[in-house]
C-alpha cells in the first residue's frame, strides 16, 4: 500500500495551492469532454494533440515520483488531490463534494457528463459503484474518526441512471466489532436508480487508532 504522508504545509498555503490547481483540473476535465464530443476537422484534431503533448511536457518538467497519496499536516488538514472520486487535481474524478451531515450520514450532489457514459445516455455501472464505494467508505469512517476499507460491496441497479444531475446518499446501518454495514443509493429527479450495501472493515492494523478516534 502507498503512504499517508505527514507534510507540513500550512492550511492557508494549501488553500492558495488549491485555488491554483482546482481551475487546472477543471480545464482538463473540460478537455476530456471536448475530446469525446468534438467534431472539428481531423487536421485540427492533430494540431490540438500536438498542443496537448507540449502542455504535458511542461507539467512533467517537475513531478512526484508516483501517485499523490494521502497527505496531512499538524492542523488536522488532510488532502488527497489524486483520489479517483474526490481528488481536487484529478480530472477523472467528477470530483464528488461530500457533505457529512453527521458521523455516519453523508450525501453528495453531482452532475455526470459524457466521460462517465456506459449504455447510451446512462452512467456506466462501474462508475456508479466507484462513486458509491467512496461515499460509503467516508461514511463508514464516521466523519474521518477511523480508517475503514471496503470488504464487500453489493450493487443493485434498479433502472438506468441517466447522465446529468444526481444525488448520492449513504448511512451507517449497523456495526459489529470492526465491521460497519453501510447502505447507500443514487437517485435522479424521478427517484432511486441504484442501491448499494457494503461491509466496511476497520483493518486489524488500524484498530488501535480506531479505538482512539
Ligand atoms: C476516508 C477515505 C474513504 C475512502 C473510501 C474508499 C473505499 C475503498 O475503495 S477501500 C479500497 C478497496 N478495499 C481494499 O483494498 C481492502 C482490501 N482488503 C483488506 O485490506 C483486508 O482484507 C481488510 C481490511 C478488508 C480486512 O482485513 P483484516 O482486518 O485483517 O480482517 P480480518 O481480521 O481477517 O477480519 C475482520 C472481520 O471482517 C470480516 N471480513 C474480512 N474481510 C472481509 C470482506 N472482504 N468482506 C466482508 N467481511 C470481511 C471477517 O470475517 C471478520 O469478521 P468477524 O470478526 O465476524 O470474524
Amino acid at each position: 500500500m502507498g503512504e499517508f504522508v505527514h507534510e507540513e504545509i500550512p492550511s492557508t498555503e494549501l488553500d492558495r495551492l488549491e485555488a491554483t490547481y482546482r481551475p487546472l483540473a477543471d480545464a482538463v476535465r473540460d478537455l476530456l469532454d471536448a475530446t469525446i464530443r468534438t467534431t472539428v476537422p481531423e487536421e485540427q484534431v492533430r494540431a490540438a494533440q500536438a498542443e496537448i503533448e507540449a502542455l504535458v511536457a511542461r507539467l512533467r518538467a517537475e513531478q512526484l515520483p508516483g501517485p499523490a497519496g494521502v497527505r496531512f499536516n499538524s492542523e488536522a488538514r488532510a488532502w488527497n488531490w489524486g483520489n479517483a472520486v474526490v481528488g481536487l487535481r484529478n480530472a477523472v474524478a467528477p470530483p464528488l463534494r461530500i457533505v457529512h451531515e453527521s458521523a455516519g450520514h453523508a450525501w453528495a450532489e453531482v452532475e455526470l457528463g459524457a466521460p462517465y457514459e456506459g449504455p447510451p445516455g446512462l452512467v456506466h455501472g462501474g462508475v456508479s459503484a466507484m462513486l458509491l464505494d467512496h461515499l460509503m467508505g467516508e461514511t463508514a469512517s464516521a466523519a474521518f474518526t477511523r480508517v475503514t476499507f471496503t470488504g464487500t460491496l453489493t450493487m443493485t441497479y434498479r433502472r438506468g441512471t441517466p447522465l446529468g444531475p444526481l444525488r448520492l446518499e449513504a448511512r451507517i446501518d449497523r456495526e459489529e466489532g470492526r465491521k460497519v454495514w453501510v447502505v447507500a443509493s443514487i437517485g435522479d429527479a424521478d427517484g432511486v436508480t441504484v442501491e448499494a450495501e457494503g461491509v466496511f472493515i476497520v483493518p486489524a492494523w488500524a484498530a488501535g487508532e480506531a479505538a482512539r478516534g
